[in-house]
């Protein structure tokens, strides 16, 4: 397994790019550590596939490097990248047995049948589809043929990485979370560096130890899940993670005082560089309580989801979403929101721009 790194990647699909928007990956640099479990995570057309490409050779970038264990694979085509990718549709030989199917990337290869059956054994012990080794793989459902799919990814000892690429479309909902956790599993006994790709953020924050939200063709945060959750660099991250996402209300500043609306709110802490641009308070709904005092509202819908219940307001004309424990109030009723101050967070263009602590 390798550590990857990105530096100064970034790709145009057009010959003679000139603006920023030419660019369907901005410059992107990061670092994969060796045997770490990632997730790509953002919404259609954001540069998912684009880098994926990248880093499996079956695209050139327009300018940057690609290293796996510090050494240049930028213009290695993928079969010397020595890759193991998992699609969105199972790849495996129907007629072949499952046996076989495991097989197969070893014998490929040219492994010695004792190392091929020690490795399919442990794989197919991991996913707990022994009792098949000897069915033909056309006989299997969808969800056993993507196991089976994502087994032939995992099966070689050798790979510098492991790359999901939405693997759990095919599969039907109440199977999904099974075969997210045996992933999630299988990560760490393999101990393999993996990157996962998806839009799900339930996928991406139960697979990876560190999710990289991208947003337009750039990084907007790269974070452990409660990283994400808790301090969101950015207001999309806020809003694209969460269920619902983070309140992202506007806001004046005005010598140190932040109004939304008529109501003056206090953030969690200072505010980093001057604040120019478009000023918006960004606070979740789990982190605003039904008070005796605080922001007037009026509740405009209110949402049993097990549980908590999601309650939806308006103040000041904008739409605030709050969880509630217990008894929620009635639509229409009128109510008083308080803002936890310590998760109450200004971002200026879009951007994070207060610090946790007491403000001076
Ligand atoms: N072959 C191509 N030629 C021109 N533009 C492309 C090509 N492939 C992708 N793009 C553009 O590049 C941008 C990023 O697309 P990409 O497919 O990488 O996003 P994605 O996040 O993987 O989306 P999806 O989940 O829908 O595949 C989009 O604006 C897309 O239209």
């Amino acid at each position: 397994m390798a550590k990857i790194t990105l530096s100064k990647l970034r790709h145009s699909y057009l010959p003679n790019p000139k603006s920023s928007s030419d660019y369907a990956l901005k410059e992107i640099d990061l670092d994969w550590q060796d045997g770490g479990a990632y997730a790509l995570l953002g919404p259609s057309g954001c540069g998912k596939s684009t880098l994926l490409n990248i880093i499996s050779g079956l695209l050139t970038p327009s300018e940057g490097q690609i290293l796996f264990d510090g050494k240049d694979v930028t213009k290695l085509p993928p079969d010397q990248r020595n890759i193991a990718q998992v699609f969105q549709f199972p790849v495996i030989y129907d007629t072949m047995t499952v046996y076989d199917n495991l097989a197969f990337p070893l014998r490929n290869r040219g492994r010695d049948e004792a190392t091929v059956e020690r490795r399919v054994m442990a794989i197919a012990e991991m996913l707990e589809v022994t009792d098949m080794l000897n069915v033909r793989a056309a006989n299997l459902s969808p969800d056993n043929k993507q196991k089976i799919s994502m087994g032939r990814g995992l099966v070689r000892e050798d790979v510098n990485v492991v790359m999901f690429d939405e693997p759990l479309t095919v599969i039907d909902p109440h199977l999904k979370w099974k075969l997210r956790s045996k992933l999630k599993e299988l990560h760490q006994r393999v101990r393999a560096t993996m990157i996962y790709v998806t839009h799900d953020q339930t996928e991406a924050l139960t697979f990876a130890d560190q999710v990289v939200v991208m947003e337009l063709g750039q990084v907007v945060q790269i974070g452990t899940p409660v990283e994400l959750f808790e301090r969101p660099a950015h207001t999309f991250v806020g809003h694209f993670i969460g269920s619902p996402g983070m309140n992202i209300l506007p806001c004046t500043l005005q010598a140190g005082v932040v109004q939304f609306g008529t109501h003056t709110v206090t953030l969690e802490g200072p505010i980093q560089g001057a604040a120019d641009g478009k000023t918006e308070i960004g606070i979740r709904p789990e982190f605003v309580a039904l008070a005796d005092t605080g922001l007037p509202a009026t509740v405009t819908k209110v949402s049993d989801v097990g549980r908590h219940v999601i309650v939806e307001c308006q103040s000041q004309g904008h739409k605030i979403n709050a969880v509630v424990e217990g008894t929620a109030p009635e639509v229409g009723a009128d109510v008083h929101l308080d803002l936890k101050r310590e998760q109450t967070r200004l971002y200026v263009d879009g951007w994070l721009a207060t610090e946790p602590g007491e403000r001076t």
